[in-house]
């Protein structure tokens, strides 16, 4: 046993090691080894010796690691280039994934958003028409599937193009459907494995990518600028040294964007109206914010209203405190790692692992950490977070070639990650969510089937958590 090493995790066998225990409920698993050997200790996670350093000194730790100590694509690549395709995200160096990000970021302006809420309110108000789940006054839903649907038919409508949003009336849906099989932890070690469902996982992804390049093709060849989607985007940026962007490159960062956008989005939108349903109060309230803020006649939605509504923000913000989907942050040591404060050294052959959402649930920072209180993050609430109003460290930005970033530094609440690897899609969420949630409001009250204001259980056996399913909850349509 080393004394330089962080304490293990006690566990029976070598390779599945505490793979079992940390999978079912990493957080639970997170907070009985955080009381035994405090903020930085190792597990095995299948077969790797997998360092967790909790708390905010361990989010900057990992999330503003230097990149010749830490290293994102090794660990990811083997997840995501089979999904994504080969030659973006991580699968090329990390220098060219902060230019792929530079040029997704320019698809996702303000300006962008402005189109982009038409889109989405439309393809909400057109789906509860046609969809037989939502018929008659009222009724009770399993909501999650609904909500997958509805998050993939927006944001390919805004963010992927009109053609890419119709062909999921069509083979697109099962394609993506094939293509999401591959996206599962279990790959992050039988990635390699001629399994059935990595089989159609390739298949669908060299017949998702053909698609996406025809799109390219008849768009060139027409010569049409028609929306400023993300495509068109893509197709007018140029690596540095005016290298244009390769079509099939074009295409695998289009699935990368689309399996982003889909995951992290269904599941919190599902997690939102779960959570509504079982405070039907708040929705209420959400009702009463648009019409005093928009008028009884609730016009059409624009961008400039979702400003209007506080509340509608905050839902969305207190939903992602709780159940931010990815729960694990991982990262290769690349060199020998010293832990400031202490005389540990994480050696080269671990792989780290950020935990933002733990410290999101810590009592320190949030009063009664467990309740969903979206108006905590009222000025002076009850329940308001205590986050060291150090205006310096909140201000710590940092641009490694795609924009200014937030290094997160001391902040407990890093849904959207932070330093080089931090998201890029935060502003489009937030406006895709912020959207569906004021259009159902609009049309529905919610409630638990049987009438209590439980929360169901969450899964984390998937890459993003979710709700566990079924998730039913009565509805009925607002007069
Ligand atoms: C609620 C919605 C979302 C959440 C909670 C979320 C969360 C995150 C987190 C935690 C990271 C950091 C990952 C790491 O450090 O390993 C990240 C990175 C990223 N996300 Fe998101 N995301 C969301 C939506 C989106 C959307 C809609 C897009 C695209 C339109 C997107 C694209 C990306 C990209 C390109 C990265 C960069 C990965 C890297 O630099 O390694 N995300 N996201
Ligand atoms: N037995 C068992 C057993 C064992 C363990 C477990 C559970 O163990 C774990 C451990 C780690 C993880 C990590 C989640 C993880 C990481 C990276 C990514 C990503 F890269 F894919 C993403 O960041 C995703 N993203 C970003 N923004 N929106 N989406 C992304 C980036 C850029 C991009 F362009 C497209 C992207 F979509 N996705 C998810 C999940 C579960 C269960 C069961």
């Amino acid at each position: 046993k080393n004394p330089n090493e962080p304490p293990v995790v006690f566990h029976w066998f070598p390779l599945i090691g505490s793979t079992i225990t940390y999978g079912m409920d990493p957080p639970r698993f997170f907070k009985d080894n955080k009381e035994k050997h405090g903020d930085v200790f190792t597990f095995i996670l299948l077969g790797k010796k997998t360092t967790v350093y909790l708390g905010t000194q361990g989010n900057d730790f990992i999330l503003n690691g230097k990149i010749r100590d830490v290293s994102a694509e090794e660990i990811y690549t083997v997840l995501t280039t089979p999904v994504f395709g080969k030659d973006v995200v991580y699968d090329c160096p990390n220098s060219k994934l902060m230019e792929q990000k530079k040029f997704m970021k320019i698809a996702l302006t303000t300006e962008a958003f402005r189109t982009y809420v038409p889109i989405i309110s439309d393809e909400v108000s057109s789906y509860f028409k046609r969809t037989a789940a939502f018929k008659g006054p009222s009724g009770i839903v399993d909501l999650p599937p609904k909500l997958a649907e509805i998050t993939i038919f927006t944001a390919s409508h805004a963010l992927q193009g009109k053609e890419v949003r119709e062909k999921f009336d069509e083979s697109l849906a099962a394609l993506y459907h094939d293509l999401d099989m591959g996206f599962s932890p279990i790959n992050f070690s039988l990635h390699w494995a001629p399994l059935p469902w990595n089989n159609r996982r390739d298949h669908a992804q060299r017949t998702v990518a053909k698609l996406y390049m025809d799109i390219i093709k008849s768009r060139r060849a027409s010569g049409e600028t028609g929306a400023q989607d993300m495509m068109y985007h893509l197709m007018n940026s140029t690596y540095k040294g005016d290298v244009p962007v390769p079509d099939h490159e074009i295409a695998h960062m289009m699935i990368a964007l689309l399996m982003a956008g889909q995951h992290s989005s269904s599941s919190t939108s599902s997690w939102i109206m779960l959570r509504l349903a079982s405070q039907p109060k708040i929705m209420e309230e959400l009702y009463d914010e648009q019409v005093r803020a928009l008028g009884a006649d609730l016009p059409p939605l624009k961008y400039e209203d979702l400003a209007k509504l506080p509340l509608n923000q905050a839902v969305i913000k207190e939903t992602l405190r709780l159940h931010a989907p990815i729960h694990s942050i991982m990262r290769a040591v690349k060199q020998p790692m010293p832990i400031p404060g202490t005389k540990l050294v994480v050696p080269t052959n671990h792989v780290l692992l950020a935990a933002p959402g733990f410290s999101a649930s810590d009592p320190q920072y949030f009063p009664n950490p467990e309740l969903w209180d979206p108006h905590r993050w009222e000025a002076d609430a009850v329940n308001a977070p205590r986050i060291a109003k150090d205006a310096a460290a909140e201000e710590e930005t940092i641009d490694y070639g795609y924009g200014l970033v937030s290094k997160g530094t001391g902040s407990p609440y890093l849904p959207f990650g932070a330093g080089r690897h931090r998201c890029i899609g935060e502003q489009f969420a937030n406006v895709q969510l912020q959207t569906i949630v004021a259009m159902i409001v609009r049309e529905f009250k919610f409630r638990n089937v049987d009438g209590s204001d439980k929360i169901i259980g969450t899964d984390y056996a998937s890459l993003f958590s979710r709700p566990l399913e079924p998730a039913k909850i009565y509805w009925e349509r607002r007069q």
